[in-house]
């Protein structure tokens, strides 16, 4: 008898990735059961329904085309219907849609469900800043673990090997979460640092687009490795100012280091931000025309970060992520980026 049902909310890039590791993963133990339903945001692609596509082809032919997905992967387009049984709950959409997935879900899911995040942002509004996994555990009263890595969607659909971390607060969470995940080309390392793993997610979007500035610019690799360095160092200083308890040892984790080489070589902020130096068009032009409908991150999360620092007076303490707002909404030359620092 399973105790335990899994759904995943999101099918983006890297939420059909994952959901090819997981709908295999709870296939291999008696505890999972073995159908699990997938979120999706229901869009038409000429002229039929993203979750019919998916349901009859098996593949999310708009946000991972050319990989299959495992059967027992269900593509449901009624969120309530899909986590209301669910006894895990994988989030996997971008930040911006959190709050309101979290609202229409409050008191419709079951008491005793866990949540993971696999989101990389955070919530800003007037009051401060929040993290994901506090947002998911305040507003629907259950415990949430996050997940973050060096993970490029495509490579790890491809089952190119690589490493991730998933943080929790309750290791029994954390081991259970790395049965769904873990497999021999997708390694899972669990650290009881929630905080850290999930601020490392978040911002080394920004660190990205700072990559990307230098890539358009023609700089060079040293150049590059002096942004993720000071990247690193921001990231570090920036959790540990807030949140004392974030542990050294996170950012040496495939969340930290790894996933900011990563993302500053093969990411989708480091080729839009490269494209706005070469083209001289907006960010969001750029992703519209770039992306096919998937969603950029970093340009949004130096923008919190931004309106946390004016607001502490902190700017000058976080000159990296400074310029790369500055860049990004204020109109500054790319070339600042170096020029500021
Ligand atoms: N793509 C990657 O390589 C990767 C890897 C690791 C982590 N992440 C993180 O995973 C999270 C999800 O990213 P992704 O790459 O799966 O998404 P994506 O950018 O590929 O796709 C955007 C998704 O948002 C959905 N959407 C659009 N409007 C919506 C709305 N109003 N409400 C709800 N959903 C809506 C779309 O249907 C689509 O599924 C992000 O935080 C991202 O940073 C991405
Ligand atoms: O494509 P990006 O820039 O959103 O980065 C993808 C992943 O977060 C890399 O780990």
């Amino acid at each position: 008898m399973s105790s335990e049902k899994v759904a995943i909310i999101g099918s983006g890039n890297w939420g059909s990735a994952v959901a090819k590791i997981i709908g295999r993963n709870v296939a291999k133990f008696n505890h999972f059961d073995t159908q699990v339903k997938m979120w999706v945001f229901e869009e038409k692609i000429n002229g039929q329904k993203l979750t019919d596509i998916i349901n009859t082809k098996h593949e999310n032919v708009k946000y991972l085309p050319n990989i299959k997905l495992p059967e027992n992967i269900v593509a449901c387009p009624d969120l309530i219907e899909t986590c209301r049984d669910a006894t895990m709950l994988v989030f996997v959409v971008p930040h911006q849609f959190v709050t309101s997935i979290c609202k229409q879900l409050k008191g419709k899911i079951l008491p005793h469900a866990k949540a993971i995040s696999l989101i990389k942002g955070i919530d800003v509004n007037e009051h401060g800043f929040r993290l994901i996994t506090d947002m998911i555990q305040d507003s629907l009263n259950i415990r949430a673990c996050v997940l973050s890595g060096a993970n490029i969607a495509n490579e790890v659909a491809e089952e190119r090997f690589c490493e991730t971390t998933i943080g929790y607060r309750n290791r029994t969470d954390g081991e259970l979460f790395m049965q769904i995940f873990h497999t021999p080309s997708f390694r899972v390392n669990i650290v009881e640092d929630v905080v850290g793993v999930e601020l490392c997610g978040a911002l080394k979007n920004i660190i990205a687009i700072g990559g990307g500035l230098v890539d358009g610019l023609k700089l060079g690799d040293n150049t590059k490795a002096a942004i993720i360095r000071i990247g690193l160092y921001e990231m570090r200083k920036f959790s540990q100012m807030f949140y004392k308890d974030v542990k050294d040892a996170t950012f040496f984790e495939s969340c930290g280091v790894a996933d900011l080489i990563t993302t500053c070589a093969g990411g989708r902020n480091r080729k839009v931000a490269e494209a706005h130096v070469t083209t001289g068009k907006s960010f969001d032009q750029l992703e519209k025309e770039m992306l096919n409908g998937q969603k950029l991150q970093g340009t949004s999360t130096a923008q919190d970060m931004y309106n946390i620092l004016t607001k502490k007076n902190l700017c000058h303490e976080f000159p990296l992520m400074t310029v790369i707002y500055r860049i990004c909404y204020e109109g500054l030359p790319p070339i600042k980026i170096v020029e500021d620092l």
